[in-house]
Order: C-alpha cells, then sequence, then structure tokens
C-alpha cells in the first residue's frame, strides 16, 4: 500500500533529502515549509521523477497554530499520513544574555512546540489504526548543554527525551516513534544559525547520508539514531560518565569560532 509522509522542512537540506528518499520508493508526499515556491518546484520533480502524489503546505512554524492548521488541511484534503517527519528546525549561537527573545520564543515553538503538536495530533489517528511511524529530528546537541547553543541544545533534549517516552507508551499499538540525533551536517543550518566558523562543524556529514541513516532507523522502529557509530558510542558510553564542568569546558570549545 502507497504510504504518505508528511515532511517538515522539507524545502532545503536532512528534509528535502527525506522527501526524495520517501517518493523514490514509491511513497506519497506531503512537504511542508515557508518558501511555497521552492516545495512547488519540488513536487513537481517528485511527481514527474516518481510517479506519485505529493502536496504543499506553506506554513510557518513559529505560528503557535501552525500545527492545526496544517493537520486540519490534510483532513480536508482526506490525506492519511502513515509517516510524520517533525524535521523543521532552527539553530542559534552567541550568549542567552546577549539574544533577541522573541527569536528564542520562535525557536522554541519551531524546535519543540510545533514538533509536539504534530506528534499529538497525527499519532491519535496512528494508534487508532494500529498502524504508522514517526521520526523526531532531534541531535547530539540534545545530550549535553551548549554555551553558546542554551537554548537550542535543551530544545533538543526535550525532542529526544519526549519521543522515547510517548515511543514506550504506544509500543502495543504497532506505532513507533523514533529519534534522530545526527552529529554536525553540512546544510543552510550553519549560516542560518549564525554557526559558520565554529570548529564543530569541520567534518560535517552530508543531509543525504543523515536522512538515509534516519528513514532507514524510523523504517525499523528504533528508539534513537546516530548517523555516525563514532557518536553513538561517545554519547551513550563515554559522555554519560565526564564531569559536567569537563563537558562544559568541551562543548564550549567545540563552538568556538
Ligand atoms: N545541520 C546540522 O548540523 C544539524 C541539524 N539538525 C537538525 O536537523 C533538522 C533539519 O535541519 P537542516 O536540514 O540541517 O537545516 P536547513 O536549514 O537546511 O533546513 C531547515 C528546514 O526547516 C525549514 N524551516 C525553518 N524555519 C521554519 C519555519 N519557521 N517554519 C517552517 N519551516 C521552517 C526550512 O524551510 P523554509 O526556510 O522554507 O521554511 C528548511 O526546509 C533540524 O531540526 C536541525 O535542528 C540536527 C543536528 C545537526
Ligand atoms: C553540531 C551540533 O551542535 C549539533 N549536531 C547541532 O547543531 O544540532
Amino acid at each position: 500500500m502507497t504510504q504518505t509522509a508528511l515532511i517538515t522542512g522539507a524545502s532545503n537540506g536532512i528534509g528535502l533529502e527525506f522527501a526524495k528518499i520517501h517518493a523514490q520508493k514509491g511513497g506519497n508526499v506531503v512537504l511542508v515549509a515557508r518558501s511555497e515556491d521552492k516545495l512547488a518546484q519540488l513536487a513537481q520533480e517528485l511527481e514527474s521523477q516518481y510517479n506519485v502524489k505529493v502536496w504543499v503546505i506553506a506554513q510557518d512554524l513559529a505560528q503557535p497554530n501552525a500545527a492545526q492548521t496544517i493537520f486540519e488541511t490534510t483532513e480536508a484534503q482526506g490525506i492519511t499520513v502513515d509517516i510524520l517527519i517533525n524535521n523543521a528546525g532552527v539553530g542559534e549561537y552567541g550568549l542567552f544574555i546577549e539574544q533577541d527573545l522573541q527569536d528564542k520564543h520562535n525557536l522554541i515553538q519551531i524546535n519543540m512546540t510545533s514538533l509536539t503538536d504534530l506528534t499529538y495530533l497525527y499519532l491519535k489517528g496512528m494508534v487508532a489504526c494500529k498502524q504508522g511511524k514517526i521520526l523526531n529530528v532531534s541531535s547530539t546537541a540534545g545530550f549535553v548543554p551548549i554555551p553558546t547553543q542554551a537554548i537550542y541544545s535543551s530544545s533538543k533534549a526535550y525532542v529526544t527525551t519526549f519521543s522515547q517516552a510517548i515511543a514506550e507508551e504506544v509500543r502495543e499499538s504497532g506505532v513507533t516513534v523514533t529519534a534522530l540525533c545526527p552529529g554536525a551536517v553540512a546544510t543552510g543550518f550553519v549560516e542560518a544559525g549564525n554557526l559558520q566558523g565554529s570548529s564543530a562543524w569541520k567534518n560535517a556529514q552530508s543531509a543525504k547520508s543523515v536522512a538515509e541513516c534516519g528513514y532507514q532507523a524510523m523504517m525499523r522502529g528504533e528508539l534513537v539514531a546516530f548517523n555516525e557509530g563514532k557518536l553513538k558510542f561517545m554519547f551513550n558510553w563515554i559522555m554519560p560518565f565526564m564531569p559536567r564542568s569537563f563537558i562544559l569546558k568541551m562543548t564550549k570549545q567545540a563552538m568556538a569560532k
């Protein structure tokens, strides 16, 4: 049966690659982002190249009602979302007290609140049908506190914890929830988050490789997925045993420009 995937942040980076992967496998796609022109172009390309159905929903996930609007749109069009990929997210760089508070509210809305709302709205139907998959794109940043990314790293800690908790809640239902925790990835995220020059991205991975890893982990129903084995080992078996003061010095240094 053709499965429909709703992918947020599908106009660029990792989300764009998720859309290509799913369409290549014959899946229908709902593309969500702000850039309607880019999404329309991508929709045309995917439909002609893979003979799948593609819908475009242009929505700003920084808006409080964005998730409800997206849900009402798919409901109104009779679209059953079998796979939800909450990929959209924004970064940050700088000392907390020097940040614009509205920008932080937007980051929290996009990275946490809209992700939560979309998960709530679509998970209910998946559990009722006893099938479905959710992939929440988190980050290795969620495993450690990061000076200059204080709210971003906290937002990803939320995504990783939230995803595991609801995965266990619905485990008997046939629905799986996966948190994908990439390391540095070479996308527009770096420029958009004013992160350019930070040594953390010196060995950034490709968006394509991260999406492939995340998609496979989602299909296997993994709880928490890393795109690199060394990161999985480090964040699961090394970092938890390090002194907090040492981790803070290490993350601060990694973000230094
Ligand atoms: N790049 C990296 O190093 C890492 C990224 N991640 C995570 O991966 C995910 C994808 O990031 P990545 O692909 O790298 O970033 P990109 O900046 O390349 O893509 C971000 C996507 O999110 C969309 N987006 C941004 N703001 C909004 C908004 N307000 N409303 C709706 N959509 C929005 C953008 O579309 P548009 O502008 O058209 O709205 C774009 O499609 C994020 O959750 C990020 O935290 C995790 C670890 C590392
Ligand atoms: C390199 C990082 O801080 C992290 N992976 C992120 O930006 O999400």
